[in-house]
């Protein structure tokens, strides 16, 4: 990465108030590296500037590193990695499982994992549907936590991730404007625990945290 960009990464760290060291902050970079590199040929996202892709995917992503527990998680349609690959670089301790149904962005995960030594990265590729179910041979673990950014509105996120979600868990969903009337769709089973405004550097437009509590049955 060049270094004006990797100035305005870290400036992007400071303002987020995020205590990363030097190799963590190298890490970030050389995930942004890789994500050009594969992005030729792989097509893994739609923003192609190196400078939009550290603040709309970095700098968004870390923007919920402080409202992350340390319990394990779940990024149900993670794509390329986005929020879960920085939150694992910036958060070594906490157990990150990456879930997508596109293999081409599985084959990417996979290949992050290894270059940048993410040991706290599982990946999973299938369906979040049937990602219980034992269809795509994985295991039957519940997350405390189950997040997503731009995967799907609220009522589907919370009806396909269901049976991932521990009974006390939480989903987290990354959205822009307060979505009202997603919140109205969403299924009686769930509800609204808190909404957090974003503060994402350098970023335009409204970003909110919108946090879900199942009801207890
Ligand atoms: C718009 S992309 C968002 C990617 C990433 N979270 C981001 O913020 O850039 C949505 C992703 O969800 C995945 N997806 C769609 N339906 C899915 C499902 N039922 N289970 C798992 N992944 C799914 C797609 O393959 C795609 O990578």
């Amino acid at each position: 990465m060049e270094t004006a960009l990797k100035q305005q990464l870290i400036q992007g760290v400071d303002r987020l108030e995020l205590d990363l060291t030097t190799s963590q902050v190298d890490l970030l970079a050389d995930y942004i590296d890789l994500l050009m590199k594969w992005n030729k040929a792989y097509n893994l996202t739609a923003i192609r500037d190196p400078k939009e892709m550290v603040v709309k995917h970095l700098l968004d992503s870390l923007s919920i590193v402080k409202h992350i527990d340390d319990s394990p998680l779940l990024d149900v349609g993670t794509g390329p990695g986005l929020p879960g690959i920085p939150l694992a670089i910036t958060r070594p301790e906490l157990d990150i499982t990456l879930l997508d149904s596109n293999g081409k962005k599985t084959r990417f995960l996979t290949q992050a994992k290894t270059s940048l030594k993410l040991e706290n990265v599982t990946v999973i590729h299938g369906r979040v549907e049937q990602a219980v179910s034992g269809a795509n041979g994985n295991s039957d673990k519940r997350y405390k936590i189950v997040t997503s950014r731009a995967f799907a509105s609220l009522s589907d996120m919370v009806t396909l991730a269901r049976d991932t979600l521990a009974e006390d868990g939480r989903f987290v969903a990354m959205k822009g404007v307060v979505p009202d009337e997603e919140i109205a769709d969403l299924p009686g089973w769930v509800s609204v625990e808190e909404i957090i405004p974003l503060h994402v550097p350098n970023l335009e437009g409204e970003r909110h945290l919108i946090i879900l509590k199942p009801d207890a049955s």
